[in-house]
């Protein structure tokens, strides 16, 4: 069967601070910038998630892209929206919320709920002109 990709969008608003602890202030603005801000600053944060695989003969689906919606509710949206990322979310506890960063977190917490046979890649633009792509 040909093999396929299915997107689907998402869409959250989150709060972070791009720093390291083991660093001072001075240091983490030299390096982050602005984005160091130590009293947070926010993003609207839109997300593709991508699924390859061969379209399934009896629905002629990849994958229920409601399914793929409800997955993403429920582990990312849920998670992250209206968050603020370093105080909230658990898996930014001790890791940089940076756009690479959250896109592994997004991928590992998709990817273990999808059919391993479908390739996933994860889409996420921080900004209208800053955007990473992660798939494993
Ligand atoms: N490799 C990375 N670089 C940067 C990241 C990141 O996550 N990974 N993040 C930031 C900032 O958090 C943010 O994305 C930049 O904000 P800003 O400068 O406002 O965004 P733009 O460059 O798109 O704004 P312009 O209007 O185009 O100036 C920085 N770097």
């Amino acid at each position: 069967m040909p093999r396929v990709t299915v997107h689907r969008k998402a869409h959250f608003n989150a709060a972070h601070r791009l720093y390291r602890k083991d660093w001072s202030d001075e240091k983490n603005f030299k390096i982050f910038n602005k984005c160091s801000n130590p009293n947070f600053h926010g993003h609207n944060y839109e997300l593709i998630v991508s699924l390859t695989g061969e379209i399934d003969k009896r629905t002629g689906y990849v994958f229920d892209l409601g399914m793929l919606k409800e997955y993403i509710k429920l582990e990312i949206e849920d998670a992250f929206d209206h968050k603020n990322l370093n105080v909230e979310v658990p898996e930014f506890r001790d890791l940089n919320p940076t756009a690479e960063n959250i896109s592994v977190v997004i991928y590992n917490k998709l990817r273990k709920l999808l059919p391993k046979d479908l390739e996933l890649e994860i889409t996420l633009y921080e900004t209208p002109r800053n955007f990473v792509t992660y798939s494993g």
